[in-house]
């Protein structure tokens, strides 16, 4: 029987934003970058009761549908515990719909905090980091976002699954599979630069744009460039112009998104090693150079806010 958690518990977590595929690791790799969601929780009276602030706030419903509080409820259920009710605060910093894995933190966050609160209740199955990697890659369906909210830095994940291997559509967890993450450690000259647009774009919509299969051609290219990311991305990041190339999913993307498109290539162009940052529509540099003088620029003039941000630790719950 599950134990029910004491009114008064509380737990607090700050989550990393991430940018998932790093050019040529679709599904696989991903880097935390340093632009945080704040969320809180305590055990309330019946009900729950919820604010929101900061990016997203507009958008997001304010009951059991939010995806926070799914989050929450998932990790007090996976934890073994109840609660009879529920106050929760979001204060968001992570923009939605951009690239950035903003549904990935919200879900990272919400089993961390339910993590947070049965460890200060001291009651129930604490969540490991394995664990939050496994129930956070189920629930939203992209592990190399979760991982890297979960680790920190940058990462590479994997799954195995019992299910036939499938194509490369909707994003969404096979019932069965497992995940798994790893840290790599990032080169200490790499710096990290987003370029950030008001649009919107949707993962959803922009996975329905991939083909199903792709050539043999653009496998090996990519596979060989995903395997040199981690070489570039750890001890030579002078390769990370080769190692950042992608022939899976930015041209496909890429009509309905002819700004970020034409902002990568105006910066490869000029020798910065620059991707599409998850699905987009931001634009992710992780460079050991500096950017050329004109890029703060040229983002505008395309409708980007271009800033340097950190390389993220995972989430931290206190
Ligand atoms: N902090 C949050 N709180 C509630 N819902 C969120 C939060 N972050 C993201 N979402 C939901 O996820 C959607 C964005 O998901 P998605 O299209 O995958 O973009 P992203 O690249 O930002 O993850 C938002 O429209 C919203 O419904
Ligand atoms: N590998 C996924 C990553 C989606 O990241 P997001 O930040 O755009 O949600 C993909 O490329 O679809």
């Amino acid at each position: 029987m599950n134990s029910v958690l004491p009114v008064g518990v509380r737990a607090e977590a700050r989550v990393p934003a991430s940018s998932a595929n790093l050019g040529p690791g679709f599904d696989c790799l991903g880097i935390a970058l340093g632009i945080y969601d704040d969320i809180s929780a305590s055990v309330g009276e019946p009900g729950l009761r919820i604010s929101v602030s900061g990016e997203g706030a507009e958008g997001v419903p304010l009951d059991d549908a939010h995806l926070v509080v799914r989050a929450i409820n998932s990790g007090l259920q996976a934890a073994g515990v109840t609660v009879p009710g529920l106050d929760v605060q979001c204060r968001n910093s992570i923009p939605h719909s951009r690239g950035l894995g903003s549904s990935a933190s919200a879900v990272v966050g919400g089993l961390a905090v339910a993590g947070g609160l049965v460890a200060a209740a001291g009651v129930g199955t604490p969540l490991s980091a394995e664990k939050l990697i496994q129930l956070a890659s189920e629930f939203e369906g992209h592990p190399d976002n979760a991982s890297a909210s979960v680790l920190g830095g940058a990462v590479v994940s994997w799954s195995e699954s019992a299910a036939p291997p499938g194509g490369a559509g909707a994003a969404g967890s096979t019932p069965g599979t497992d995940y798994f993450a790893r840290t790599l450690a990032v080169h200490p000259t790499i710096r990290a630069f987003t370029m950030v647009p008001q649009f919107e774009s949707s993962t959803a919509v922009t996975r329905g744009l991939l083909p199903d299969a792709v050539a043999r051609t653009d496998a090996v290219f990519n596979v060989s460039r995903a395997a040199l990311a981690v070489l570039a991305l750890t001890a030579e990041p002078e390769l990370l112009m080769a190692a950042t190339q992608d022939r899976l999913h930015q041209e496909y993307r890429a009509p309905v998104m002819p700004a970020t498109a034409s902002l990568v290539q105006w910066l490869r162009a000029r020798g910065v090693p620059a991707t599409v940052s998850g699905a987009g529509p931001t634009v992710l540099a992780l460079t050991a150079s500096e950017l050329p003088a004109q890029s703060r620029d040229k983002a505008a003039e395309l409708g980007f806010v271009l800033d340097e941000v950190e390389i993220a630790p995972g989430v931290v719950v206190h």
